[in-house]
């Protein structure tokens, strides 16, 4: 038997172009649209991001007004995805209810097999507009509390909070989850976006592509790490001495073969180009809410995978200790993620189909030699 070379996880193999983000581990940076996201991330909004995610140019004023008028109008829960949301159990994963949330918001939708660039373009919109009530609300039903109608006199991020906290913001948190957003929006062919593109390849749906994509995203190497994260965290625990206990518990980790949540990746083998700018909004939020001890985890437990390892955090390192600050569940974070993402998502499945092939690569058969049913 001729031995094949395969590509095992696709590692290395280039399948298609884009136009939506460059991420260069040579470099350390990842570009949207031809913007460095730390740029986007100082000086714009999430709302503004979106745009050019979709468009390919930043808004005009007028277009950006026009954009934000949309996504107020469209935030709010219709009944029907609200009821079935309330019929899931309590103990059902957040993002196994933001999928079939979104599963729902499909099947009601009169536009769902209208794949035009425009109706496709409308569909991501309100699904953009309409995740933050789903994913507050979600959060919100756990504790037992009542849905928090959406304010359109807030932004998308202070909405966002707003929906799941019911008390107005303050600037600096919002300010630090709407970074959160927009380096969370767009990362290449990760494996939730190829999922999305797979699906798309088929001339299926966008929604099914979303759902598809939510599936993959949940997984703990891709972005279930951010929920992760804060698992490890709490499996250190709180209180003094922060440091020598990462210390510790990495060692065991280390030693029991355990992969560790929150560093590594796939395409950088550098560290994450997002990850100075989360680790900014990070240790503002520490400041914020006086809880130095988290960041001394944060410290001890980077130092360490680096001397033990030599492995650089990635982007959901310092997200998840960022989201566990400001007061969300830590079963929201990945969730959260999926809001944020909406937007590569739905943009990759516009491109995917304005240059459509059917995604099929082949396999290389190990199974054994061919055989007959003996005859009866
Ligand atoms: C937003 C995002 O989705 S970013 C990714 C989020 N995911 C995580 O944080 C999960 C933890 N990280 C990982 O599992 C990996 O680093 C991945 C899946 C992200 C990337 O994996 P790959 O590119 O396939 O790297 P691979 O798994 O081959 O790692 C190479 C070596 O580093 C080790 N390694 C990589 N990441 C880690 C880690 N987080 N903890 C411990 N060891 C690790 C591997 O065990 C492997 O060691 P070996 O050669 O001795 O077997
Ligand atoms: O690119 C990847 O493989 C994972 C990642 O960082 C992301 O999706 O943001």
């Amino acid at each position: 038997m001729t031995e094949q070379e395969i590509f095992k996880g696709l590692a290395g193999v280039p399948v298609d172009y884009t136009a939506i983000s460059k991420v260069n581990p040579e470099s350390n940076s990842l570009l949207y649209r031809g913007y460095p996201v730390q740029e986007l991330a100082a000086q714009c909004t999430f709302e503004e991001v979106a745009y050019l995610l979709w468009h390919g140019e930043l808004p005009s004023d007028a277009e950006l007004a026009a954009f934000e008028e949309f996504e107020r109008r469209h935030r709010g829960l219709d009944h029907q995805t609200k009821r079935i949301v309330d019929e899931l159990p309590l103990e059902a994963h957040p993002m196994d209810v933001v999928r079939t949330a979104v599963s729902v918001i499909g099947a009601s939708d009169p536009e769902t097999p209208v794949d035009t660039p425009e109706a496709n373009l409308d569909k991501a919109m309100r699904l953009f507009a309409k995740l933050p009530s789903i994913v507050a609300y979600d959060q919100r039903r756990r504790h037992g509390l009542e849905f928090v109608e959406p304010r359109d006199d807030l932004g998308y991020s202070a909405n966002f909070l707003w929906q799941t906290f019911g008390e107005a913001p303050e600037l600096a948190v919002v300010n630090a989850f709407d970074v959160s957003m927009i380096l969370y929006a767009e990362h290449s062919f990760n494996a939730s976006t190829f999922t999305a593109r797979v699906i798309a390849s088929t001339l299926s749906d966008l929604y099914s592509a979303v759902t598809g994509a939510i599936g993959a995203l949940k997984g703990p190497l891709h972005g279930g790490a951010n929920e992760a994260v804060m698992h490890a965290f709490a499996e250190i625990g709180p209180g003094e001495g922060g440091a020598e206990r990462a210390v510790a518990w990495l060692e065991s980790a280390l030693a029991e073969k355990r992969k560790i949540m929150g560093f590594g990746h796939r395409v950088y083998k550098n560290g994450d180009s997002r990850v100075p700018t989360m680790r900014d909004a990070m240790e503002r939020m520490v400041e914020h809410y006086d809880r130095p001890e988290l960041l001394e985890v944060y410290v001890a437990l980077e130092q360490a995978m680096g001397e033990r390892k030599n492995i650089k955090p990635n982007l959901d390192y310092p997200a998840g200790p960022t989201y566990h600050l400001m007061g969300f569940d830590t079963p929201t974070f990945t969730p959260l993620f999926v809001a944020s993402r909406v937007v590569g998502w739905t943009a990759h499945v516009m491109e995917q189909l304005a240059s459509n092939a059917l995604i099929r690569p082949l396999s290389v058969y190990n199974g054994v030699d061919e055989r007959h049913v003996p005859a009866k």
